[in-house]
């Protein structure tokens, strides 16, 4: 697949106030986005997203370094000649960023207005983008009289507006209820499939990549820390960063408080085992459990999806007579990821880090 964006040892530095010390916002990030994919960048407040995403459109300039934006460099570009560079990207806000006196309509016409086009042609256009996102029968409203996932639809029909092959999303979502959220990230999802367009969606929210991404990229002070296939990035998180994500996100994985709780409530082994594409399904450890004569309860835990593959975790009591229990937990290792935490008579240690409570599953 071709990249239509290629970060080249890309470095932006802000020069400090007063005393302070210069920034490195971007610090040497060398990244391809391919065409056609949606591209995830995650990472927490102050990582450097912003300023990464704004180097694709020029809004902020290499401090060294390149980005090359659909075979264009655009470290040596004057201004003039970055305006049809920009022209191929379009652009949505946390905040929307529409304009309160003019219409629906008016606002997502306005792009068109400065790039020349006529009355007619603009006219049939805006028509078409307010049906393509949704809210056509809006098109008389003004922003103000919008819900918030109403307006980032037109924000999304605007920067749609001059057909460009780039749509970048800075926190589109971060101000949306969740149900909202959704239905935003389903639209996004609608302009990569049917429009082919490359969207390159940055947020702090695991959620939003794990819904759409196909590919991400983890940013820690302003270097990429991790990239790669969502799935793979996730179900097999290398960095610390990522973990934290996965972790919050995720939240299958029993904590120590809970799993306190849990050998107060089972006197069996319990053990946490991984369920992913490639290893374990619930299938698999049922399988494992009959072959052992096991009869294990699923405790904690929950399947969810990363990049629209199954990823997640169950924690289960584990009850067996004689040695069926250490076979059934052997056969599972061979196929999955499996922590052990002992019996509540005796509690292995606590390995690996602590995650935020869960769902509990009562008997
Ligand atoms: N115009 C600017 N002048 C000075 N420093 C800046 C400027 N823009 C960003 N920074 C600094 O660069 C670093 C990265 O900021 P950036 O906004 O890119 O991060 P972010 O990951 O998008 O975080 P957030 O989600 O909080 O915006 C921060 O330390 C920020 O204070």
């Amino acid at each position: 697949m071709t990249s239509i964006i290629s970060f080249r040892d890309a470095t932006k530095v802000f020069p400090g106030r007063g005393r302070g010390q210069d920034v490195r916002a971007v610090d040497g990030v060398t990244l391809d986005v391919r065409a056609g994919e949606i591209f995830g960048v995650i990472g927490y407040s102050g990582a450097g997203k912003s300023t990464l995403v704004r180097l694709i459109n020029a809004l902020e300039r290499v401090t060294s370094g390149d980005v090359v934006v659909d075979g264009v460099p655009l470290a040596s570009l004057g201004e003039a000649r970055l305006r049809p560079v920009r022209a191929g990207i379009g652009m949505i806000f946390q905040q929307f960023n529409l304009l309160a006196s003019r219409t629906v309509a008016g606002n997502v016409a306005y792009p068109l207005e400065v790039a020349g086009w006529s009355r007619a042609r603009r006219a049939a256009r805006v028509a078409e983008l307010l049906d393509f996102v949704g809210i056509g029968e809006k098109a008389g409203a003004y922003p103000s009289t919008l819900s918030g996932g109403q307006k980032q639809r037109v924000g999304i029909a605007r920067a749609l507006a001059t057909e460009p092959r780039i749509l970048l999303a800075d926190e589109a979502t971060s101000a949306l209820d969740p149900e909202t959220t959704q239905d935003v990230l389903a639209l996004l999802q609608r302009v990569n499939r049917e429009l082919g367009i490359t969207v390159v969606v940055i947020t702090h929210e695991m959620d939003v990549v794990r819904s759409i991404c196909h590919r991400v990229a983890v940013m820690e002070h302003g270097q990429v820390v991790e990239v790669g296939d969502a799935y793979q990035v996730f179900s097999a998180p290398g960095h610390e960063v990522t973990r934290r994500f996965v972790e919050t996100a995720l939240r299958d994985r029993p904590s120590s408080a809970v799993l306190a709780r849990l050998r107060k409530r089972h006197a069996g082994r319990i053990v946490t085992v991984g369920v992913d594409e490639v290893a374990g399904s619930s299938a698999v450890l049922t399988r494992v459990l009959r072959e052992h004569g096991v009869d294990g309860t699923v405790v904690y835990g929950g399947i969810t999806e990363v990049a629209e593959r199954p990823y997640g975790s169950l924690t289960v009591e584990l009850v067996g007579g004689g040695g069926a229990v250490e076979g059934a937990v052997a056969a599972l290792r061979a196929v999955t990821s499996v922590a052990d935490h002992g019996t509540a008579a005796h509690p292995a240690p606590d390995a690996g880090p602590v995650t935020p409570p869960g769902k509990e599953t009562k008997r």
